[in-house]
């Protein structure tokens, strides 16, 4: 299968974007790997597929893979570099474009210069539906990982996350402790682990160790989440600017129940084709 694709990326959160609906597209788990493999194959975090849409109140479908070939519900700089692909592929000429995927319906909003803003919905807090394995809702859980107990935030935006508070990004163990709590049985679908440093009531830092991926240079749902799990500690105000190794998101969030904003750059870097 010959397969043409754009290269693009979020703060350095890098996929291999995929338009489907002019071209025949069937990727298996195992051609997802080959596609994400640095090596051998593109090389990326995530693959993202566009596709027709299935609902017709909105523009597009898109469906997101992880590099270890895991579908997943939401991903926060692909959603932005979604909406520049198709822009850029005369896909559509709306600056507001509705796209369903596997957590719901995301409004996206195609700003200047390659700023893209994301209304990424409520975040979901009940245990139940992020899922993790806990009686009660909290701000905090405390996660016995291998006789070490942290606490953490769980909050999903579609796809979940946990979030510790740490004192400085640089030296938190993302690797080792991310990796541990990735594949914890309390989170039954495992888990996206951010590492977040709180400098202000504005201003965070974070670094995210990705499920299905490892560590990448930035994490839109994750900025989301670590924001949201701050914001319910009271430690941040309703804008925090979050700073990734790959650069910074802005997120906006009122309070329970209101939608989460997130606005940052997308960015096209080169398109290919490839022969699976
Ligand atoms: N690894 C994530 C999906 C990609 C999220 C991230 N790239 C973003 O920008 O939100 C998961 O398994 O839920």
């Amino acid at each position: 299968m010959r397969l043409k694709f754009t290269k693009m990326h979020g703060l350095g959160n890098d996929f291999v974007m995929v338009d489907a609906i002019t071209q025949r597209v069937k990727l298996s788990p195992e051609k997802i790997r080959a596609l994400g493999d640095r090596h051998t194959g593109i090389g990326c975090d995530q693959i993202l597929v566009v596709e027709a849409p299935r609902n017709p109140d909105v523009d597009f479908r898109y469906r997101i893979y992880n590099a270890d070939g895991s579908e997943v519900e939401n991903c926060g700089n692909g959603a932005r570099c979604f909406a520049r692909f198709v822009r850029d592929r005369r896909l559509t000429s709306k600056d507001s474009i509705l796209v369903e995927t596997a957590a719901g319906i995301l409004q996206l909003n195609v700003q200047d210069r390659d700023q893209v803003s994301v209304d990424m919905g409520a975040p979901i807090l009940e245990p139940q539906e992020i899922p993790f394995d806990a009686d009660i809702q909290a701000e905090t859980y405390p996660l016995d990982v291998g006789g070490e107990v942290y606490n953490v935030g769980a909050v999903s935006m579609g796809n979940p996350h946990a979030v510790l508070l740490v004192e400085d990004v640089d030296t938190a163990p993302v690797d080792a402790l991310g990796a541990a709590i990735e594949c914890h049985p309390r989170f039954p679908q495992k888990v996206n682990v951010g590492f977040l440093q709180i400098e202000d009531r504005t201003r965070a830092r974070l670094r995210v160790f990705e499920r299905g991926v490892g560590e990448t240079r930035a994490c839109g749902t994750g900025a989301c989440a670590a924001m949201v799990s701050a914001r319910l500690r009271d430690l941040v105000d309703e804008e925090v600017q979050i700073q990734l190794p790959g650069g910074t998101l802005t997120i906006h969030w009122p309070g329970p129940g209101e939608p989460v904003t997130m606005t940052g750059p997308a960015t096209a870097v080169y398109h290919g084709q490839i022969v699976l």
